[in-house]
């Protein structure tokens, strides 16, 4: 075990007139170094407010937030708000400038962080010119730039179309490969297949924290609200009929290794 990130028993709440809205309950929540940890829940539940409590960009009413050292990033839903630069150059540097990073070790990391996401290529390049993807992978690259060792990604895939949102998956993969510790907030249920744990939210509170497989396969999933993907739906229905799937397939691939093993 190696803990990374630890909230014990934390609570947020704001106040709203004279009533205080407390949207995030007695959290206990341990985070381990090079976890993926797919944070899910219903609109309002919590989860943007728990993203930034990880990031130290909220202040918690009780409980405690242990980092040990850790630098969390986030990279934000929407590619357009994060983006501050006029060139992908500018931008990957602005973190680092409000970091105090020494100037002339500035160009060097850029170059770093621009690789790891495939974007080096582009370093002159106007941000206007950018996808919505290549905005979102900018993001990345400005949080590695400044030695984020864990990056929280709220709903970073939301606003891509199909093929840049594997493309910001496919990066995220990478980043898992080589040690760093990912949050990843999403509304698509295919990509908790990705993580090593998801973790549900309602109404503020932890509801689930196990892993995908448990949570699609044990009633889960439909219990909190949500629909399954269509891999584990086409699962489901084989089973109502009486095929015993080996093993709980969760992705496309891993249904056709399932079927392909019926006819063995
Ligand atoms: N600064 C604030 N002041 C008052 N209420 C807030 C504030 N920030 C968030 N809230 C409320 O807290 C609740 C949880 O919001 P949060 O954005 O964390 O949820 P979420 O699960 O990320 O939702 P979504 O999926 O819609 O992004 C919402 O009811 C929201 O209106």
């Amino acid at each position: 075990m190696n803990r990374q990130l630890i909230l014990s028993r934390v609570s947020v709440a704001f106040a709203v007139g004279e009533d205080v809205h407390k949207v995030v309950t007695d959290v206990n929540l341990t985070i381990e170094r090079g976890e993926w940890l797919v944070l899910i829940g219903q609109n309002g539940s919590g989860k943007s407010t728990l993203a930034k409590v990880l990031c130290g960009l909220c202040p918690i009413s009780s409980g405690e937030v242990e980092r040990f050292g850790t630098k969390v990033q986030m990279v934000f839903q929407n590619p357009e708000a994060q983006i501050v630069g006029e060139t992908v150059y500018e931008d990957v540097c602005f973190g680092m400038e409000n970091r105090a990073v020494d100037p002339e070790k500035m160009p060097e990391r850029a170059r770093i962080a621009l690789e790891k996401v495939g974007m080096s290529h582009l370093l002159h390049q106007p941000v206007t010119t950018l996808s919505g993807g290549q905005k979102q992978l900018l993001g990345i690259a400005g949080c590695l730039a400044v030695e984020a060792d864990a990056i929280v990604f709220d709903e970073c895939t939301a606003m891509l179309d199909p093929a840049s949102r594997q493309l910001v998956l496919h990066v995220a993969q990478e980043l898992k490969e080589q040690g760093k510790t990912l949050i990843w907030i999403t509304q698509w249920m295919e990509e908790l297949a990705y993580g090593d744990r998801v973790v549900a939210l309602g109404q503020g509170e932890v509801v689930f924290s196990g892993a995908a497989r448990a949570f699609f396969y044990e009633g889960v999933c439909e219990q909190l609200g949500f629909v399954p993907p269509y891999a584990v739906q086409v699962a489901h229905r084989l089973q109502e009929k009486g095929m015993q799937l080996a093993g709980r397939p969760l992705t496309p691939d891993e249904l056709s290794i399932a079927v392909g093993d019926l006819w063995q």
